[in-house]
């Protein structure tokens, strides 16, 4: 296909272990590690300087057996198109562990977003909707926000597609602004998500969660509000990180610090603690509870040893390389993997759908409760399949989520 980032061949590694462990035949994983269609655009944009800079993208859709495509879209530097595959593959297990009536897909603009102003990050954002227009739609394929990305930039998106429909097609991005058809909960789903994840696994491990300490890598939207929701739940958030450094504090960082670093109030070192210059410190402090939210392969075979938390709640997609989760499952050391723990974003995406779709609106708080329960029950799922079959927790969240493609793909006649 495209050579294999070291990402794309970790999660190709972990589909094969999973697809064999299920016993799923062969055929099954040579559909299954391919997507079924890659959009590859060119979106030219008119800097401020008047000067016409040309930026890469991609959609790739991956599987849509279970229905429509959905995932979303990263702006990043340094992301290329074995990366985007490999989220892609990850949002199709997602969504079916979750239930969900969806399928894969996943989009990314190799760009730095911090570089351009305003303007020009709204005219990429509205070129790169006019470029993917021909191949999405509410019950095609439905992008969403990832790393770089955020709800004023599904707004731009909503727009220009609307005016290329000729109509209102809320339902076509989701995350959405909630003065723009979205839900007030999407800000924090992903975030709330990991922390209720990391509650209902305490609950089983522990004595609960209350009292307990967590590191947070990544002070993005999923890390700065899970330390929020954790904090809500008792827990004491003694590191944070981001791409400056660590701020350690022993005695607790306050949620509201690392959600006004988020917020771009204060600067990173604003934080209140000791500001250690290494961003990968926060991985290996004393704390019971580890959450990596910021990017893929940040624990790996040459760190994995001196984790000290004793359960890894996977706020990112793909912090861990297979060689260190091997580590890890040496040392007792439990990891919740991404597509459980990190799936309140696009739950929360498909309940803003239903609600678009419908024309109609929940509350904040009716909403937060769908979400929980559906979070809840998918790690009482896992939990009880990974406790029956002694994998790792992410082989039982993996092979779960590939029955339910399988059983789509048989019926439909696909294979
Ligand atoms: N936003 C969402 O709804 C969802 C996000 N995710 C995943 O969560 C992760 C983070 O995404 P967002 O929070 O949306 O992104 P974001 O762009 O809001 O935040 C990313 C954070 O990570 C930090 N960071 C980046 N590289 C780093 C490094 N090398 N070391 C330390 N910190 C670093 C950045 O400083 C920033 O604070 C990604 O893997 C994403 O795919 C997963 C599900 C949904
Ligand atoms: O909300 C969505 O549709 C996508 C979220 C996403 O990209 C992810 O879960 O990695």
């Amino acid at each position: 296909m495209q050579s294999e980032s070291g990402f794309l061949a970790y999660v190709l590694a972990q589909l094969k272990r999973s697809v064999e462990l299920g016993g799923f035949p062969e055929d099954f994983y040579a559909m299954i590690s391919r997507p079924k269609r890659i959009l590859h655009v060119y979106i030219p944009v008119k800097m401020d300087s008047g000067r016409i800079e040309v930026f890469e993208g991609y959609r790739v859709q991956h599987n849509d057996a279970l229905g429509p495509f959905k995932g979303g879209i990263r702006f990043h530097p340094e992301v290329t198109l074995a990366d985007d595959v490999a989220l892609a593959i990850l949002m199709t297990l997602k969504n079916s562990l979750a239930g969900l009536p969806y399928g894969g897909a996943k989009g990314a603009v190799r760009v730095d977003p911090k570089r351009l102003s305003q303007r020009e990050l709204e005219e990429l954002s509205r070129g790169y909707a006019r470029a993917i227009a021909p191949l999405i739609g509410d019950l095609v394929d439905i992008p969403a926000p990832d790393v770089g990305t955020n709800s004023q930039i599904m707004a731009w998106m909503v727009d220009e597609y609307s005016k290329i429909a000729g109509r209102n097609a809320p339902a076509v991005f989701t995350s959405k602004p909630p003065e723009l058809w979205g839900n007030p909960v999407r800000e924090y789903a992903t975030g709330f998500g990991v922390a209720v994840v990391a509650r209902e696994m305490a609950k089983r491990l522990w004595d609960g969660i209350e009292g307990k300490t967590a590191a947070i890598h990544g002070a993005g939207n999923t890390g700065a509000w899970a330390a929020y929701w954790l904090e809500k739940m008792g827990v004491k958030i003694v590191a944070v990180s981001s791409t400056k450094g660590t701020v350690y504090n022993k005695a607790g960082i306050p949620a509201a610090e690392i959600l006004r670093y988020y917020k771009r109030e204060i600067p990173f070192e604003k934080i209140p603690g000791e500001f250690i210059k290494d961003p990968e410190a926060s991985l290996n402090v004393e704390a019971d509870l580890l959450v990596p939210a910021a990017i893929e392969n940040v624990i790996r075979s040459d760190n994995a040893g001196q984790v000290k938390a004793r359960l890894v709640v996977e706020g990112a997609n793909g912090p861990t390389t297979p060689e260190a989760e091997r580590v890890l499952y040496q040392r007792g050391v439990v990891v919740v993997p991404d597509i459980l723990a990190n799936a309140g974003g696009v739950i929360m995406s498909y309940l803003e759908w239903v609600e678009n779709l419908q024309w109609l609106s929940w509350d904040e708080e009716e909403t937060r409760k769908r979400l929980e329960a559906i979070m809840v029950n998918n790690v009482a799922r896992v939990y009880q399949r990974w406790q029956k079959e002694k994998w790792t927790m992410r082989d039982a969240a993996i092979v779960t989520a590939l029955e339910r493609i399988y059983k789509a793909m048989k019926l439909r006649g696909w294979i």
